[in-house]
């Protein structure tokens, strides 16, 4: 017996939709092969649900084992949530009959204040950088990238004079402004405000750091931002495009939401202006975008007349670009719903073209304030532009290894990042009393501090090497020897890279605009390259070039080899894709592809077999290997429109070609026996089966929920064929 067991977590939206289908059928042919699976659910209201001790506490569980050599964890996307997302979670669970508080937006308690670091804990990028405790290995399997080859969609042109471009503000941000450090020692930081006044404020106490460790500071001037801001705008107008800007407030869950609070307040400047106490007073926050702040109008005597004055500026503002033309929401609607990873990827496949508020598509202006990154996607646009678009048919490949292991760089911020209330100076000291990074701040700068440990750093660049040997690509650094943050990651590359054998392989230190420049033209020769970068590039990266290369980040293996020996198989490279719900609860079809969580199980099943010495995963990652070959060649993945099979019909396929592979295959003769029957009554009844998916397609779907669906319900949806759930039971 062992006590070694795959933990299959149960997330959110698409995702956890899909899991009420596959995991019924991986849970079926598992046990045949005497391999345990358990599920955990990490989900952002599982994760409510615990901070009130009303559900356990799945996530810390998972974090402790993603710590241990035993950890086998097949982790899918969930929502990192933002505040209107909490609140809608909040209010939902409360409907249910949870005793779960409200959130409290402005706590002037103790109580309160318990509150809301209860809540601030599931906000945002909460999950990942806790079971992320490894690097992580992005990229395109082979059979993938040879599928788009053989199927490449279409990646369209710019328009000749296409006047879409990023607008970074490159001075007086977090790039321009990091000041960076690596530590002599191991050591306890405290990182303090100190007022114009003279007043000693802690932001931060009781910091342990340790020896090696880089640290970095940094801040974004809240004045240059609102400059910068409002010349966006007005370039926006004045060269008539659509007016957009890309964040990540989820991951940098504590600075990217108050910048796109500002955005909300430089657009809609003037209604600010006049209407601001009106709007804070009613604990409107623009932080929350236009879908919290214009149905929380009704509320105020004065709302009609405030709401007419949010018409009139978009109306006269630059033209917004809209994430859903029919629904009326906006770019400016909630800070989550367009996350740059994903987002400008999108637009770049599309020419470079957005949709405004009549659906049609137009160029942008896609703004993101900060410069530490943006450069990498004015450089992809410049390369469209310039050389046409990147033809799925004939271009290389660009993988990822990624620094993250441990709360690398953004991953850390959180608990470090501070609205700056008053003017003054934030250090950073040390135990000693030591001023190690320094800053003068003014009310309302963003201010922020990173952490990035050493043993991650050296993991990174073994993997960096490793996956260079083994693909025999050249590995690029993205490392920008001007930025302070980088120029202490470019010392220790240097000084890791001599523990290695480099011997005939390409490995290279760029900014990560020239890395950019020379991936891509490597790309358009058809070379493929590994780029080696920090955890904010691995995030876009690995959006990015899987999206223009296979036209979604779904297909890809992400494998995080994490560094006490355990393994965390995510399921794709993209996130819950919150708009498949839509479709599947208005009329009963998920267009979810699971590619992303069969690739995530070969390994696992290896990893298990391995560790737990059961012959039986190994037949099962074998087999699950050649079915979903299978599965690409049949081209057997959902559609996108209603009539085709969708998600739930792609796992009927995969269960009958792993079953047939399970059955034909000799290292295992009970478990050929034990699933022939099940290959013979899955392909005998193909068509019944097929028909029984289809039939219930076209009609709305109860759920019996959103962020809590009903599991019956969601099952009864989710398993609406009873021929293939009589045959699974039989086996
Ligand atoms: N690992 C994780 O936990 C991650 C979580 N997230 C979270 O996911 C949520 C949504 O993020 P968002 O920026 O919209 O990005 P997503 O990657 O979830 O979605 C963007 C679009 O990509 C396509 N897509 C993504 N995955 C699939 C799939 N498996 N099958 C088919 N199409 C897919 C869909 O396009 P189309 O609509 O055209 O079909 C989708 O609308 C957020 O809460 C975010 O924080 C994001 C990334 C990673
Ligand atoms: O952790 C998150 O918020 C999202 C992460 C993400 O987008 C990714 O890992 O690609
Ligand atoms: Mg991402």
């Amino acid at each position: 017996m062992t006590d070694q067991k795959i933990i299959y977590t149960h997330t959110d939206e698409a995702p956890l939709l899909a899991t009420y289908s596959f995991l019924p059928i991986v849970e079926a042919y598992a046990a045949k092969a005497g391999v345990e699976i358990e599920t955990r659910d990490i989900s952002v209201a599982a994760r409510i649900l615990a901070q009130f001790g009303l559900a356990d506490d799945a996530l810390t569980e998972l974090g402790e084992l993603a710590k241990t050599p035993a950890a086998n964890i097949v982790k899918l996307p969930n929502i990192s949530a933002s505040v209107p997302q909490l609140k809608a979670a909040i209010a939902e669970l409360q409907a249910k009959g949870f005793a779960v508080p409200d959130y409290p937006e402005a706590p002037s308690t103790p109580e309160e204040e318990e509150i809301r670091a209860k809540f601030d804990k599931v906000k945002g990028s909460a999950v990942n950088p806790v079971l992320r405790e490894g690097n992580s290995d992005r990229r395109a399997p082979l059979s993938v990238k040879n599928y788009a080859k053989s199927h490449p969609h279409t990646n369209k042109p710019f328009t000749d004079g296409s006047k879409t471009n990023v607008a970074t503000m490159g001075d007086h941000d977090f790039k321009a402004n990091e000041k960076s450090v690596t530590l002599a020692q191991d050591d306890t930081l405290s990182i303090v405000l100190e007022t114009a006044s003279g007043a000693s404020k802690a932001l931060l106490e009781g910091l342990k750091v340790l020896e090696g460790e880089i640290i970095d500071a940094t801040k974004m001037s809240a004045a240059n931002l609102d400059a910068f801001l409002a010349n966006a705008i007005a370039r926006a107008k004045a060269e008539d495009v659509l007016f957009s800007v890309h964040l990540k407030a989820t991951m940098m869950k504590v600075s990217d939401p108050i910048i796109f609070g500002h955005v909300v307040k430089a657009y809609f400047k003037d209604v600010f202006a006049q209407y601001g106490d009106d709007l804070a007073a009613a604990g409107l926050s623009a932080n929350d975008g236009l879908g919290t702040i214009l149905p929380g109008l009704d509320a105020l005597a004065n709302g009609a007349e405030i709401k007419a004055a949010f018409e009139k500026a978009l109306a006269d503002g630059p033209r917004l670009s809209y994430v859903n033309s029919d629904r009326g929401i906006t770019n400016l609607h909630v800070p989550s719903d367009v996350i740059v990873d994903a987002s400008m990827p999108a637009m770049i496949r599309n020419g470079g073209r957005l949709w405004g508020v009549d659906g049609g598509e137009d160029d942008t202006l896609a703004v993101i304030p900060d410069s530490s990154y943006a450069g990498v996607f004015q450089a992809v646009i410049e390369d469209c532009k310039a050389n046409g678009p990147l033809d799925p048919a004939t271009i290389g490949s660009v993988s990822n290894v990624g620094l993250m292991a441990q709360a690398a760089e953004e991953y850390g911020s959180h608990n470090k990042t501070f609205e700056i209330a008053e003017a003054g100076t934030v250090r950073v000291l040390n135990a000693a009393g030591d001023v190690l990074l320094e800053h003068d701040v003014e009310a309302g700068d963003i201010w922020r501090a990173c952490q990035t440990k050493d043993i991650p750093v050296q993991d990174w660049v073994k993997l960096a090497v490793n996956r260079a040997r083994a693909s025999q690509q050249p590995a690029i650094f993205w490392l920008d020897e001007s930025r302070a943050h980088d120029a202490e990651l470019i010392k220790k590359v240097n000084t890791y890279l001599a523990d290695h054998d480099t011997e005939g392989l390409e490995i290279r230190i760029l900014s990560p605009e020239l890395a950019c420049s020379y991936s891509l033209e490597r790309m358009r020769k058809g070379e493929d390259t590994i780029s080696v970068t920090g955890n904010v590039l691995r995030d876009y990266n690995t959006d990015l070039f899987p999206i223009l290369e296979l036209g979604t980040s779904a297909k890809m293996l992400s494998v995080v080899p994490l560094i006490n020996g355990g393994g965390l198989f995510e399921t794709g490279a993209g996130g819950s894709a919150p708009k498949h719900v839509e479709q599947l609860v208005n009329e009963n079809y998920l267009r979810w592809d699971s590619l992303g969580e069969f690739f995530a199980l070969v390994p696992s099943f290896e990893k298990y077999a391995e560790q737990a010495g059961v012959a039986g995963a190994q037949v099962l990652a074998d087999t699950l290997d050649a079915a979903t070959g299978t599965f690409l060649n049949e081209d057997r993945s959902p559609g996108r429109k209603l009539g085709t099979i969708d998600n739930r019909g792609s796992h009927f396929y995969v269960a009958l070609y792993w079953a047939e592979e399970l059955a034909k295959q000799t290292a295992d003769a009970d478990l050929a026996a034990a699933f022939a029957p099940l290959a013979k009554s899955l392909r005998e009844n193909e068509s019944k089966i097929v028909d029984e998916l289809l039939a219930v397609q076209g009609q709305p779907a109860d759920i019996g929920g959103y962020y809590y669906p009903d599991a019956e319900k969601t099952s009864a949806v989710m398993r609406p064929s009873t021929t293939l759930n009589e045959a699974l039971a039989a086996l």
